[in-house]
């Protein structure tokens, strides 16, 4: 079947957490429509850009676009962006179900508002058929929100000295918040109103006795949350769109870029209302809980009434052990596993860290910053454009094998490339990320990784400095997860491992908007030249321009 969407994006006034600000929306709204398909499905989405000076792009998360490179919607890689009063209508098959976001992906823009879901249910009877039963479905897209034009942030980003983003003013469920100070805001000129009902928390309504999948996905511009139903333990069975071997927590980590589902069962007491709630894990926060209601059916409660508690606080925001374990717990169903090829033809070594470059503050891989080149890769390749970006290859390792992740960098000077690195069609890659210290001393952060076209196998994580001739032989190569984003975490190491068989030109960098910005990313090529004719509405810009 196909799925058909048509969308006008435009600047509105929204006040998701009761504070008005300009939003990016699609058909007047943030977040966008809820993609719904069945695997195999063709989904088309007809983008009309009505921003009237500005570009856009609209990337399709989680989906691998096998056959359609074009239409990964990634600015700069894989298109030329739409321009203002232009439409652009993305065409592509979600071969797998599971629960996927949409999301802008040009400049910061995702940051003002541009995303959304998209739900594949599997195909009845198939051999993707969800290994869990349940009752109801309900969806939760967590955001974090700024008060700041997402062109403030990203002019500090790029001065001198750093103007950084700074934590988020409110933590949103389903594009709703509540900024705590509204009198503050109106002072600062800001029109604030709390009673606005766009910024009223979502209530989640449940019958007593029953199981809900909750489908969790997380489109944040920073933050990592840690998600919590209160008094309701949750099973994990999805991750990224693949089946998890269950287990349970009290509440769940989850990472820009990331998806989830898990179940809960409607065992407690109808008579009273309970909090959803989303907190600042990783970064020291600034921000309050973020909060939604679960409600009984034939409770006592009324909906909307906030409960008798106060909202779950999370885990000590520091507590990387916790997350690390959840991180290292989630493995493939046994019934669905597909083991990884035993071995790689090729090992990336990629060393996280950031740098300075002419005073500016940037992230770099191997001691180079990314920037996108101005005619995209893929556009380039096709067209046999060899001056459109650096042909020279980056770094396939750090040059110290002794490199110190633990110390400030003593020389943090970087280049800047727009380099990528070209994969041997149908070879097997592993890329190993590599955390560090910042440049202020005692300092990691942790960084969703995100890899575009692809699902890749996590095949092991540690803290500490990675050592090629130990942990491989520890790898787990028996029931690792797919996925398409993984943490790494503070002073620590993930490795995974994919196939290089999806013609095309892929991104793979770090979710945080603000740090693939600073050049926290790197770009993959594998057989380009199996890619079949490119639509001509992707060219046009860069070395394009003027129709070559
Ligand atoms: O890229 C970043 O910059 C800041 C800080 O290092 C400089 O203020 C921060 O926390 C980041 O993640």
């Amino acid at each position: 079947a196909t799925v058909h969407q048509e969308w006008e994006i435009s600047y509105q006034f929204k006040s998701p957490d009761c504070v008005r600000k300009l939003a990016v929306t699609i058909n007047g709204q943030t977040p966008g429509p809820t993609i719904r398909a069945t695997q195999g499905d063709t989904v088309v989405v007809r983008v009309k850009n009505s921003l009237l000076t500005e570009n856009v792009a609209i990337h399709w998360h989680g989906i691998r676009q096998i056959g359609t490179p074009w239409a990964d919607g990634t600015e700069g890689v894989t298109q030329c962006p739409i321009l203002p009063g232009d439409t652009f209508t993305y065409t592509f098959v979600v071969d797998r179900p599971g629960t996927y976001m949409y999301h802008a992906h040009y400049g910061m823009q995702r940051s003002a508002g541009l995303n959304g879901l998209i739900v594949v249910a599997a195909a009845r009877g198939g051999p993707d058929a969800e290994p869990f039963r349940y009752d109801g479905e309900h969806h939760v897209l967590l955001n974090d929100w700024w008060h700041k034009s997402t062109y403030e942030q990203a002019t500090g980003l790029a001065s001198v000295p750093l103007g950084w983003v700074g934590e988020p003013q409110s933590l949103l469920i389903n594009g709703r918040g509540r900024f705590v100070n509204c009198s503050a805001a109106a002072a600062a000129g800001m029109t604030c109103n709390a009673t606005l009902p766009e910024c009223a928390a979502p209530v989640f309504a449940v019958v007593p006795g029953k199981t809900y999948r909750f489908r969790i996905a997380s489109v944040t511009s920073l933050s990592a949350l840690n998600f919590e139903i209160e008094g309701h333990e949750m099973t994990v069975v999805e991750a990224d769109g693949h089946y998890v071997k269950p287990f349970v927590v009290k509440n769940l980590n989850i990472y820009s870029g990331e998806t989830y589902s898990v179940l809960i069962k409607a065992d407690q007491d109808p008579n009273r209302n309970y909090w959803l709630a989303s907190n600042v894990v990783s970064r020291e926060p600034g921000t309050p809980t973020g909060t939604a209601v679960l409600s009984y059916y034939g409770g006592r409660s009324s909906p909307r009434k906030a409960p008798p508690t106060t909202p779950p606080t999370g885990p000590a925001w520091n507590d990387t052990t916790y997350r690390f374990r959840q991180s290292v717990a989630t493995v493939a169903h046994p019934a669905h596993v597909q083991p990884p090829p035993p071995r790689a033809d090729r090992t990336i070594l990629l060393l996280n860290t950031q740098n300075k470059i002419d005073g500016h503050i940037k992230w770099a891989l191997n001691n180079v910053s990314f920037t996108l080149p101005h005619t995209p890769y893929l556009v380039a390749m096709k067209n046999g454009l060899l001056g459109a970006f650096d042909q020279r290859p980056p770094p396939e390792t750090y040059a110290h094998q002794g490199y110190d992740i633990y110390a400030v960098q003593r020389n943090p000077n970087a280049t800047v490339s727009d380099g990528l690195y070209r994969l041997q069609f149908g070879s097997v890659v592993d890329v190993v990320l590599q955390n560090a210290n910042m440049l202020a001393a005692n300092k990691s952060e942790t960084h969703p990784w995100h890899l575009h076209g692809h699902d890749f196998w996590v095949l092991g994580y540690g803290i500490g400095r990675f050592d090629p001739a130990v942990h491989p032989a520890a790898y787990n190569l028996k029931d690792p997860i797919l996925k398409n984003t993984v943490a790494v975490h503070p002073y620590g190491w993930t490795a995974l491992r994919f196939k290089a068989d999806n013609p095309g030109v892929w991104a793979f960098h770090c979710h945080i908007e603000s740090h693939f910005f600073m050049g926290m990313g790197i770009v993959f090529e594998e057989g380009v030249e199996r890619v079949a004719q490119l639509p001509k509405e992707i060219t046009g810009c860069g070395m394009t321009k003027g129709g070559h």
